[in-house]
């Protein structure tokens, strides 16, 4: 028996259901669970199921009997082997709590990926990278060694495999050609309630401008800075009697909650991107199942 995610974005039209949960008895498959979503204002729909081949289907097969659907529909269509741990590299530079809190999450179960890898423009996490037995690169980044840096990085991804940068404060501003090139796979975690506050620094910006909500954004990164689409957000109270630095205290879990929840979407094959908004579908039944508390 093997469990797979199936997710499908395409104009919206009477059939699509039909064809892949059709194609799916073909192929002897039970659905686990079906979420869909049709955009009204786009004109597109998005589908994911979750399912199980009691005769244990190979990949391979079930994309080849999708084939006439993904012809007839004009679908992307992917379809992933739920037992498998999505290839991430993590990237950080000076602010290590949303590192810190991804590898203990790692650790117990919480967060099924393959690390393989962690990036920084900086030596500071050298050790606790190494005492986790996982691979540490340091690219020093400068506005003149860019191009460079960036080519190093995409080197480590071509030979990790990597399917995911997640950059968890990472505070460099990628090209707009490693963007595209890598689109819809790379996650930031912004330090503010996005779209308020963008760029360097949103905690002072946030002070300077009185504000009573702080908060955190995970988003697909894009050329255009903080403006990706928004995979997900949280907010923290705070006072008048609170200065910019006890923001950055009172937002550390706020950014490593929201990340981890962003991530955990991703590599469940719960996120679909919509234009510049992202659907994110809710959890499958035991989907938190592999989590070995303690
Ligand atoms: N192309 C993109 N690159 C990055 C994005 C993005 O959305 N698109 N998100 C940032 C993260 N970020 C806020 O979350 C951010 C990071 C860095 C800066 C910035 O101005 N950096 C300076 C250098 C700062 C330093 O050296 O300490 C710069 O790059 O000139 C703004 C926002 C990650 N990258």
């Amino acid at each position: 028996m093997k469990s797979y995610v199936l997710t499908v974005t395409c104009k919206s039209t009477r059939g699509i259901v039909a064809a892949v949960t059709g194609g799916l008895a073909e192929k002897g498959c039970y659905i686990s669970d079906s979420s869909q979503f049709n955009d009204l204002e786009t004109g597109l729909f998005f589908l994911r199921v979750s399912f199980i081949s009691q005769a244990g289907a190979k990949l391979e097969e079930l994309r080849e009997a999708f084939a006439p659907a993904v012809e007839r529909f004009g679908m992307t269509m992917e379809i992933r082997d739920s037992e498998e741990r999505m290839k991430v590299l993590l990237m950080v530079s000076r602010f290590g709590h949303c590192l810190n809190d991804l590898l203990y999450r790692w650790k117990i179960g919480a967060l099924p990926i393959d690390i393989v890898g962690v990036v920084s423009n900086h030596f500071d996490y050298q050790k606790v990278i190494a005492n986790h037995d996982i691979p540490f690169h340091c690219i020093k980044v400068t506005k003149e060694n860019k191009p460079r840096a960036e080519a190093q990085l995409m080197e480590i991804v071509e030979q990790t495999g990597a399917e995911l940068i997640v950059l968890a404060r990472y505070m460099q501003v990628l090209s707009d050609a490693l963007c595209k090139k890598m689109s819809g796979r790379i996650i930031n975690i912004h330090h503010s309630f996005l779209p308020s506050f963008k760029g360097a620094n949103p905690y002072k910006q946030a002070y300077e401008r009185g504000v009573k909500l702080i908060g955190a954004t995970a988003h697909y990164v894009t050329a255009d800075l903080d403006e990706g689409p928004i995979i997900e957000q949280d907010i923290a109270r705070i006072t008048h009697a609170q200065s910019a630095e006890d923001y950055v205290s009172i937002g550390r879990d706020v950014e490593s909650q929201v990340l981890a929840r962003a991530i955990h979407a991703h590599i469940h094959r719960r996120t679909l991107i919509n234009g510049n908004r992202v659907v994110v579908f809710p959890p499958s039944p035991g989907s938190y199942a592999s989590e070995r508390m303690g």
